[in-house]
């Protein structure tokens, strides 16, 4: 006879070990349910992970946070490793441009210590890459982001690009300002990202508080933190880790039973999906939630990383963007690889929403990237290139165009302790890490829900406890 669920120890599995699952199943352990987290690689950390290339540690990709992002600053601390990430005391990203006759300009697009939205003003007034009558136009544009409502659903039906012409927004702008912070955020430009989601980035990041879109980064590769920090904190809270184990079915029923690929079957009362929405959709129970058969809808966008290790150092700040270049974002990435050779720099570029790079040979970028780097960076010129190498991410992100909103499902679903979670759920976030462990708190909420008086996420950054 088989025991009463509220007599006996609950149980759950979390099907993915990225951010979303590890938060699902610290929350899940703390609350005194047995958990099993399965992973199908070898490494924890998901889409944010290191791996060797002989002496360097390397990101899969550069991974930045703002200030704002509560939850994921929330989880660094759970794993207790607050001290492995910096933050911007301010906002400060440098703006390079490289005109046609060599002529360099450098932007700053700074925060000051005033209100918003005049900590951006001081900034924006002397910014270099606009004439005075554009930067008016990017201040009247963010006047009227300001007053959209993010509970409309009619913003999702919208192109971000659409609506910024339709707010007196220029080419110019557009490149500058909107371009510049939506595509390394969004993972897509203007004119194929969704209003709604734009509006959440720039409201939240620039236009909430003063500091929410100061910048932060692990100063240690992302494996310390989202793998070594993360299996040890998992472990410690009684959390049954295994990586190398893919699962390959869910028998929906009043046991939910997960079945690994090596044939062993896991009972649970939880299950939390917690891959991409392709693996959730291999997995999820027919009729589990509306519309799952348009879980394919929700495209997916790449994120391409350039890598280039140069003999001498090529830039003092740790970071910088650049205008009017198919450079996008440079970070130097020496202190946090273990690159022992004396005076050498590596640096990575971060190229978001590269749909038509993303398969092109590495000579290929390598004839692109490194005389695009001399022609801003006039002390690569006599550099030597000791190693250059590109991680290609085909699925960084869900494609974040008009109409998405409808296709991500919340972390609920029809078949009885099924849930929901990953970076593409329903989180009103773009896929970040932000969205991803705030989507393992929705699950583990979901799932403890109406278990006694447990502690739920309150979205302000505090592990619940
Ligand atoms: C190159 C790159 C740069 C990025 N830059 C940033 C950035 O600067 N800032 C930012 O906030 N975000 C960034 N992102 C996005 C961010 O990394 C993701 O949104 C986030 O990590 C997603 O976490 P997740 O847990 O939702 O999903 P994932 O990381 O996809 O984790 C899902 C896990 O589930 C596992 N899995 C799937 N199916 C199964 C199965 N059947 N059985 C067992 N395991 C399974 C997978 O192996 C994977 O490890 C970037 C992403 C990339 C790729």
């Amino acid at each position: 006879m088989s025991t009463p669920t509220a007599q006996r120890e609950r149980t759950a599995v979390v099907v993915g070990g990225g951010l979303a699952g590890i938060t699902a199943a610290l929350r899940l352990a703390d609350a005194g349910v047995r958990t099993t987290l399965l992973e199908a690689r070898p490494r924890l950390g998901g889409l944010a992970f290191s791996f060797k290339r002989g002496e360097l540690t390397v990101d899969n990709g550069q991974h930045v946070y703002l200030r704002c992002c509560t939850a994921y600053r929330g989880l660094v601390e759970r794993l207790g490793a607050g001290a492995l990430v910096d933050l911007q005391p301010r906002l400060d990203v440098p703006v390079l441009s490289v005109a046609a006759d060599g002529t360099r300009s450098l932007g700053r697009l700074r925060r000051a210590d005033l209100p918003v939205p005049l900590h951006l003003a001081g900034s924006l007034a002397t910014y270099r890459h606009l004439s005075p009558a554009d930067r008016l136009r990017v201040v009247r544009g963010a006047l009227a982001l300001q007053k959209l409502d993010l509970a409309d659903p009619a913003l999702d039906g919208v192109s971000f690009g659409e609506w910024l012409r339709r707010h007196g927004q220029t080419p110019a702008t557009v490149a500058a300002v909107w371009d510049l912070v939506g595509v390394a955020t969004l993972n897509a430009t203007a004119d194929r990202t969704s209003l709604a989601l734009a509006a959440m980035v720039f409201k939240t990041g620039l236009l909430s508080e003063p500091g929410a879109a100061d910048i932060g980064a692990a100063n240690v590769p992302l494996g310390e933190i989202h793998h070594d920090r993360a299996l040890a904190e998992l472990e410690r809270a009684g959390v049954r880790v295994l990586l190398r184990s893919r699962a390959a079915e869910l028998k929906a029923a009043e046991q939910n039973a997960v079945r690994l690929e090596g044939g062993e079957l896991l009972t649970a009362d939880t299950v939390v999906l917690a891959g991409a929405q392709d693996a959730a959709a291999a997995l999820l129970p027919p009729g589990a939630i509306p519309g799952q058969h348009r879980l394919a809808d929700l495209g997916t966008a790449p994120i391409l990383n350039v890598h280039v290790v140069y003999d001498r150092p090529l830039i003092r700040r740790p970071f910088f963007a650049a205008l009017g270049s198919p450079v996008q974002f440079v970070f130097d990435r020496t202190r946090h690889s273990g690159l022992a050779v004396p005076g050498a720099q590596y640096l990575a570029l971060s190229q978001s929403a590269v749909e038509d790079e993303i398969d092109l040979p590495v000579a290929e970028l390598r004839a692109r990237y490194l005389p695009e780097l001399e022609r801003l960076l006039p002390a690569a010129r006599g550099a030597r290139v000791l190693d250059f190498f590109v991680t290609r991410e085909r699925t960084a992100t869900f494609d974040p165009a008009p109409g998405t909103a409808a296709l991500r499902p919340g972390a609920r679903t029809g078949a009885p302790g099924v849930l929901l979670a990953g970076s593409w759920t329903a989180t009103g976030w773009p896929a970040t890490m932000e969205g991803a462990v705030r989507s393992g708190h929705a699950a583990a909420d979901a799932a403890l829900a109406g278990h006694g008086r447990l502690p739920v996420d309150r979205g302000d950054g505090r592990w619940p406890r």
